[in-house]
C-alpha cells in the first residue's frame, strides 16, 4: 500500500459518564491515496467516534491520528483542512437549493468560481439531482438531501474524504450513481473512509475493509480476504408458502423471518438441496428458491452476530457533549 494519508495507531477512546461507554478501544487503521477503506460495524460499535476524532470534534483518550504527516490531535485545525467530512446527520441547508448548498460550500473550500459551478452542474447532473437543484431546501426528501451532502463534501475534495453512511434514504438507482462516483473520487487520488452498513453494496467499491467491534478492529483485509472464509459456503434463500416449515435437518440452522427462509449449506450438498427444494416447489410448499454464493455479508453477520447488534442498539451512555472539543 502507498504511504498513508490517514494512519490511526493505538486509539482508544471512554466516554466518561454513568455507563462509560469504551467507544474505541485501541484501534490501528489506514487508508491509502488512491483507494477506498470501509469500515463496517454494527450501531454503536465506534465507527462514528473514530470519524469525530479524525475531524477534531472528539478529543482521543490515547494514541495518535496523522493525516498527510500532520498530528491531527495536536493540530486539529491543521488536519481538518486536508479533510472533507459527510456527517451521518446532514447539514441544514435551510434556506438554500441544493445548488448554491453546493456552490457554497465549494467556493467556501477555496474553488474558483467558475470550476466550482462548472463541478456542482456536473455533480447534480450525474448524481440525477437536476430536477430539484433549484428547489428549496425544505422541499426536497430525505435522499435527495442525503445526495446533496455528498456533492457538498466532494465539490472540491479534501486529500482524505470521509463518508458516514452516505446511501441513507437513498433509492437504489441514485445508490449505484453514488458509488460509482465513490470509487471515481478515490481513482482521482483521494484517499476515502467510507463509513456503512451496506456491506453487499460497498463490497464492490472499498479496495480494504475494517469490521469493528465493540471498539476493536475484529477483521481486515480486502473484500476477498475476508471472504475466503466463506469460500465453498452457499445460502440457500425460500420463500415459504402458506406457512409451511419442515425443514431437513441437512439444512442446519434455518433463520426464518415472516415467508422467507434463509440457511448456509456446503457446496457439497449443493445437487441434494437443489432436488429438495425442487420437489417442494412442485408440492406446492415452496413459492421458489435461490441458491448462492456466501456472501461478505455473511461473514460480517458472523463476526459480530445479530445478538451483538441487538445488545448494542440500547441506550447510549448519555454525558453529551462534555467529552466533546
Ligand atoms: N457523546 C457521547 N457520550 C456518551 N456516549 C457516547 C457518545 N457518543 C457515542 N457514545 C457511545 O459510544 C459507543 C459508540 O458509539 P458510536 O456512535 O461511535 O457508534 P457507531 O458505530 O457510529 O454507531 P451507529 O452505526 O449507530 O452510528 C456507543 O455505546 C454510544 O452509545
Amino acid at each position: 500500500m502507498a504511504e498513508a494519508m490517514l494512519s490511526i495507531r493505538g486509539l482508544r477512546k471512554t466516554y466518561r459518564g454513568r455507563n462509560g461507554a469504551r467507544a474505541n478501544d485501541g484501534i490501528d487503521l489506514d487508508v491509502a491515496p488512491g483507494t477506498v477503506v470501509g469500515l463496517l460495524g454494527h450501531n454503536g460499535a465506534g465507527k462514528t467516534t473514530l470519524v469525530n476524532q479524525v475531524v477534531g470534534i472528539v478529543r482521543p483518550d490515547e494514541g495518535s491520528i496523522m493525516v498527510d504527516g500532520v498530528d491531527a490531535v495536536a493540530q486539529p485545525h491543521l488536519a481538518r483542512a486536508l479533510v472533507s467530512v459527510q456527517a451521518q446527520a446532514n447539514v441544514p441547508i435551510t434556506g438554500l437549493t441544493p445548488r448554491r448548498a453546493v456552490e457554497l460550500v465549494g467556493r467556501i473550500r477555496g474553488g474558483d468560481r467558475a470550476q466550482v459551478r462548472g463541478r456542482t452542474a456536473e455533480l447534480l447532473e450525474s448524481l440525477d439531482l437536476m430536477p430539484w437543484a433549484d428547489t428549496p431546501s425544505q422541499k426536497v426528501s430525505g435522499g435527495v438531501a442525503r445526495l446533496t451532502a455528498f456533492a457538498m463534501t466532494t465539490v472540491v475534495p479534501g486529500r482524505l474524504v470521509v463518508l458516514d453512511e452516505p446511501t441513507n434514504d437513498v433509492d437504489p438507482v441514485r445508490r449505484r450513481l453514488l458509488w460509482s462516483h465513490i470509487r471515481t473520487l478515490a481513482d482521482d487520488g483521494a484517499a476515502v473512509l467510507l463509513v456503512t452498513h451496506n456491506v453487499r453494496e460497498a463490497e464492490r467499491v472499498v479496495d480494504h475493509l475494517a469490521v469493528l467491534d465493540q471498539g476493536r478492529v475484529v477483521a481486515a483485509g480486502t473484500p476477498a480476504d475476508l471472504a475466503a472464509d466463506v469460500q465453498g459456503a452457499l445460502t440457500v434463500e425460500l420463500d415459504l408458502a402458506n406457512g409451511w416449515r419442515d425443514f431437513p435437518t441437512s439444512l442446519g440452522e434455518v433463520a426464518v423471518v415472516g415467508q422467507r427462509a434463509v440457511a448456509q449449506v456446503d457446496a457439497t450438498h449443493a445437487a441434494e438441496v437443489v432436488a429438495w427444494a425442487q420437489a417442494h416447489v412442485e408440492a406446492g410448499h415452496l413459492e421458489r428458491y435461490a441458491l448462492v454464493p456466501a456472501s461478505l455479508e455473511d461473514v460480517y453477520v458472523q463476526l459480530v452476530g445479530p445478538e451483538r447488534t441487538a445488545a448494542a442498539v440500547g441506550a447510549p451512555a448519555g454525558d453529551e457533549g462534555e467529552d466533546h472539543r
